[in-house]
């Protein structure tokens, strides 16, 4: 199976959790745009979406599905997001595609955190996939002086603008034993808005998809 065939099976999964009349929280990124499409085929059914990002806005509306701000609703049942890595404790690395900040937002306002995945992303410690870290555009050297003093090798996502008006730096080559500690540290330096682990406030639920199906994972 190919790598998008494995997204599509996962993001047709997850439509388990979506139930009649939920306004659901949607993610950002490749694998989740397979789960706008399948939420398209039973939008008669909820009453729309809260989304983590500009361009999930643009595809859910492009379906016909209303998007709803946060401030409007309050708490969500259900998000349903892609991560970039997953360790079996169900903390992740997200953020490649730079929606961490939002994302960690609708994550938090939501009762239950369905990470849709394939099985490429299931890691056993954290640190493969370059920490994305999203910084106010005047602290970028500052923050990145800090990083290197916690080991990363940060760099400038160049060209890119969150959709919050801020900066990624990109931070290599870090050793994540304690995803939670680091996670608060760099939320500690001045000028970080958000970092990309999401271990204060991990997945309730893996779904990760290959050849054999798709595998429900809850923390080890
Ligand atoms: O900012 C992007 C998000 O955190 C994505 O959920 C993450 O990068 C995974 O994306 P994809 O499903 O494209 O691998």
């Amino acid at each position: 199976m190919t790598q998008d065939e494995l997204k599509q099976r996962v993001a047709e999964a997850a439509l388990e959790y979506v139930e009649d009349g939920m306004i659901v929280g949607v993610g950002t990124g490749s694998t989740v745009n397979f789960f706008i499409d399948a939420l398209a085929r039973i939008k008669g059914r909820i009453d729309g979406a809260v989304s983590s990002s500009e361009a999930s806005s643009t595809r859910l509306r492009a379906h016909g599905i209303p998007v709803y701000e946060l401030n409007a609703v309050g708490p969500l049942p259900v998000y349903i997001d892609g991560a970039d890595e997953s360790d079996p404790q169900l903390c992740l690395t997200k953020g490649g595609g730079g929606a961490l900040t939002r994302e960690k937002i609708v994550a938090a306002a939501s009762e239950r955190f369905v990470c849709i995945a394939d099985a490429s992303k299931l890691v056993e410690r954290l640190g493969r996939f370059p920490l994305p870290v999203e910084v106010i555009p005047m602290a970028r050297s500052h923050v990145a002086r800090q990083l290197l003093k916690l080991g990363g090798q940060p760099v400038w996502r160049e060209q890119f603008v969150t959709d919050n008006g801020n900066l990624i730096l990109d931070v290599h080559g870090l050793q994540i034993d304690d995803p939670r500690g680091l996670e608060r540290a760099i939320n500690d330096i001045a000028g970080v808005v958000c970092n990309g682990l999401f271990a204060l406030r991990p997945a309730d639920v893996l779904l990760l998809a290959s050849a054999e199906g798709v595998r429900r994972i809850t923390p080890a």
